[in-house]
């Protein structure tokens, strides 16, 4: 295995899923959005999200009234779908965790989505890493430090890549400037999907 490249401690493996298994995992996320549809939150703040968001697993990420949560049902009413053995096979080649996540985030960008600067701290276990999976049109990945007004560095994140959040970069800043719409042959429709896989509960 080529080593990772590294950004600002996050560890990033170019191209780690070949374009079956990016179209196998496409065919379960549809599965996913099926079961579970895709939701465009609105913030906290009353400003609709560029992204659209399901998830699967134990717990997704919800926003209801302003509050976001973690909650073990999707708005729609059911649980949430399992997370797929294509996802969790990355999972256990990569994330050095002894267990399985007990959630996987499905964002779905469209042309002129981007998500801001954040930090990935609402989950109850930070020893376990954050792993997140691109498909689709490139995106500019932007990673900071632990402090918002940390110096920055980008990078394009592609159909494939794998990008991990652990150890001290865990809960550093991060976020995605933009998606080249149309950049990427996987999904017909356009657009980008990100999978992040985290350990929610510390059990
Ligand atoms: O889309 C990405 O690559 C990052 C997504 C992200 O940071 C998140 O869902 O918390
Ligand atoms: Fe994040």
């Amino acid at each position: 295995m080529t080593p990772p490249l590294d950004l600002n401690g996050v560890a990033l493996h170019k191209a780690w899923l070949d374009r079956p298994a990016q179209e196998a995992m496409v065919e379960d996320v549809r599965a996913i959005a099926r079961a579970a549809p895709f939701q465009r939150y609105t913030t906290a703040w009353g400003k609709p999200m560029t992204v659209r968001m399901t998830a699967a697993g134990r717990l997704g990420w919800v926003i209801e009234r302003g509050r976001y949560r973690y909650a073990d049902r999707h708005p729609a009413g059911g649980p949430w779908p399992p997370i797929p053995d294509s996802v969790l096979s990355v999972w256990r080649a990569l994330s050095g965790w002894p267990r399985d996540p007990d959630s996987c985030l499905v964002n779905f960008y469209g042309e002129g989505a981007r998500m801001g600067l954040h930090r990935d701290e609402d989950e109850g276990e930070f020893a376990a890493p954050v792993l997140s999976i691109s498909l689709g049109d490139p995106a500019t990945f932007r990673v900071g430090g632990l402090e918002r007004r940390a110096p920055t560095r980008s990078t394009p994140l592609e159909s494939g890549d794998v990008a991990i959040l652990g150890g001290p970069a865990r809960l550093a800043y991060h976020g995605v400037d933009r998606i080249r719409f149309g950049g990427s042959t996987l999904l017909p429709e356009g657009g980008r999907i990100n999978l992040t896989l985290r350990v929610v509960t510390s059990a």
